[in-house]
């Protein structure tokens, strides 16, 4: 039986982070992989989305600059380039690289069968560790709607039939109204879908500040998808060559395709890891803070359940493989962006204004119409759309949060980011000279308006 430094389980991003510093610092590591090296991230999520986003993106964009006019949709162009991003769903060249580097590349689902060393199993081969790294990311929730189950998955879409869509559906029922709904959402009414977005909560992205969930709201029906808060799908039945659904006011919506945007489950209880002594927590694999689960024993990425995004996994990746390396890297998650890739996008840091009011903070506030005050959105845009608000802790004059609402919102979030991270004072923030004229410069007038 082969013993090797680490074995890595799952080649999503947080995984692939962890091998490739270990690789690079000579260890030997064995990766495995049960479907697609680059994991859901790269062939169904992250990477398929923001290449479709983009393109209705640019259109709009377009089609509010001076001197353009709105161009037209390309679809089967879009269709392929997409298809080239995420390389025709073949992880081939990635598994060469993987070899090349010297990684031993298991193909098939891990199961851990004992501890002391860490032994792991891949289709009947066995392989020893001093260090064992789960990465195994986390599955789409299937509401509990009376007739789901009977429907195939040309009629129900999770995000992996919903990213690689070969045909625009001319009717589109999103359950679920947070990050996949509206990204998936916005995308199929961008590309002329009629959509109806149903949300269980009291609004869109309902752990989001209620200002941005309201300035999404209204940006969607202007747009003409039909929101549905505040509701749920009690059931779906086939309706000709589409689906009919009945919502909990007896209300029917009639659509061609139901696109599942309802949460995801970690997948921490797939290895049989109870069976020796390490229970998961409804799928997630309880951690400290360096990332371990056990001596030997580490996770990183969705399977942790710890704010569910690819940067994240990036970053307990980095942590991960320091301390396999013999450090002692602790994960701070004090200031992570969170990004919808909607139009324009979403951004928001650190706590809300509700969140750091229950957690005793003095909070004040403020918000800024960016098209009232800065050069930049005219410069941008015809007719230009953006909002910032700021969450401070007045008695020691920091930022605690902040969300933005604006063209590249998910680049210029970072500058509060790293204020929160940072500890930097609002009397700082306030001295700062951002580049005219950028969004950034919002930053100075919403600093000025706080009560700080
Ligand atoms: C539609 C959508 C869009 C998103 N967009 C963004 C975005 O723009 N930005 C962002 O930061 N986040 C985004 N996310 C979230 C992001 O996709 C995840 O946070 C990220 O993929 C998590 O990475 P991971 O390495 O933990 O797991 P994954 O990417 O899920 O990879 C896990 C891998 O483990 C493998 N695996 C599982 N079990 C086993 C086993 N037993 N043996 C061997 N292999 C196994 C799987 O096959 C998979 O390849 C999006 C999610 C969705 C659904
Ligand atoms: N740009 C990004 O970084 C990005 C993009 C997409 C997804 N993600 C991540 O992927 C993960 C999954 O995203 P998500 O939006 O699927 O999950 P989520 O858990 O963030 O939101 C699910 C939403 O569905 C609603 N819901 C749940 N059950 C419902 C039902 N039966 N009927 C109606 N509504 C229901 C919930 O109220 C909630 O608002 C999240 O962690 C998210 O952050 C990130």
């Amino acid at each position: 039986m082969e013993h090797v430094d680490a074995i890595v389980i799952g080649m999503g991003p947080g995984g692939e982070v962890v091998a490739d510093r270990l690789l690079t610092e000579g260890r030997r590591v064995a990766v495995v992989e049960r479907e697609l090296i680059g994991g859901e991230c790269a062939y169904y999520a992250c990477i398929p989305t923001k290449v479709l986003l983009r393109s209705p993106e640019a259109r709009e964009e377009a089609a509010d600059v001076a001197g353009l006019s709105r161009p037209d949709r390309k679809w089967s162009e879009l269709r392929s380039y997409r298809d080239g991003m995420v390389r025709h769903l073949d992880d081939s060249a990635q598994a060469e690289n993987y070899r090349d580097r010297g990684a031993l590349v298991l193909r098939g689902a891990a199961r851990i069968v004992g501890r002391d060393p860490w032994r792991v199993e891949v289709t009947g081969t066995e392989v020893t560790a001093d260090h064992v790294v789960v990465a195994t990311g986390s599955s789409p929730i299937r509401p509990p709607v009376e007739g789901l189950d009977r429907l195939g998955p040309d009629l129900v879409w999770t995000n992996r039939e919903a990213t690689n869509l070969t045909e625009i559906p001319s009717r589109a029922l999103v359950i679920g109204g947070s990050a996949v709904g509206i990204e998936l959402g916005g995308f199929l009414a961008d590309m002329g879908s009629k959509v109806t977005i149903v949300q269980r909560g009291p609004r869109l992205l309902d752990r989001e500040d209620p200002r941005l969930c309201g300035l999404v709201t209204e940006r969607f029906e202007a747009e003409g998808v039909t929101v549905r808060t505040g509701a749920e799908v009690s059931s779906v039945a086939s309706e000709g060559n589409g689906v009919v659904a009945e919502l909990s006011d007896g209300s029917r919506v009639h659509a061609d395709v139901v696109v599942l945007a309802t949460g995801r489950r970690p997948r921490g209880d797939e290895l049989g890891l109870a069976d020796l002594g390490v229970e998961p927590d409804r799928g997630s694999l309880p951690v400290d803070e360096h990332c371990r689960v056990a001596p030997g024993l580490w996770a990183v990425g969705d399977v942790t359940a710890r704010s569910m995004f690819t940067h994240v996994a990036k970053y307990q990746g980095r942590v991960v493989a320091d301390n396999v390396l013999g450090g002692s890297r602790v994960a701070d998650y004090t200031g992570v962006p969170r990004v919808v890739f909607s139009h324009p996008e979403i951004a928001a840091v650190g706590l809300t204004e509700e969140q750091a009011r229950d957690q005793g903070v003095d909070v004040t506030t403020s918000e800024v119409d960016l098209t009232e005050v800065l050069a930049r959105p005219w410069t941008y845009a015809t007719d230009p759309i953006g909002r910032l608000g700021l969450v401070a802790d007045r008695g020691r004059g920091v930022l605690v949060g902040a969300w933005a609402f604006g063209p590249m919102a998910s680049e210029w979030i970072h500058t509060v980011s790293l204020a929160i991270r940072t500890g930097l004072s609002v009397e700082t923030l306030r001295d700062s000279i951002p580049q005219f004229p950028t969004y950034n410069e919002g930053y100075i007038v919403a600093l000025e308006a706080l009560d700080v």
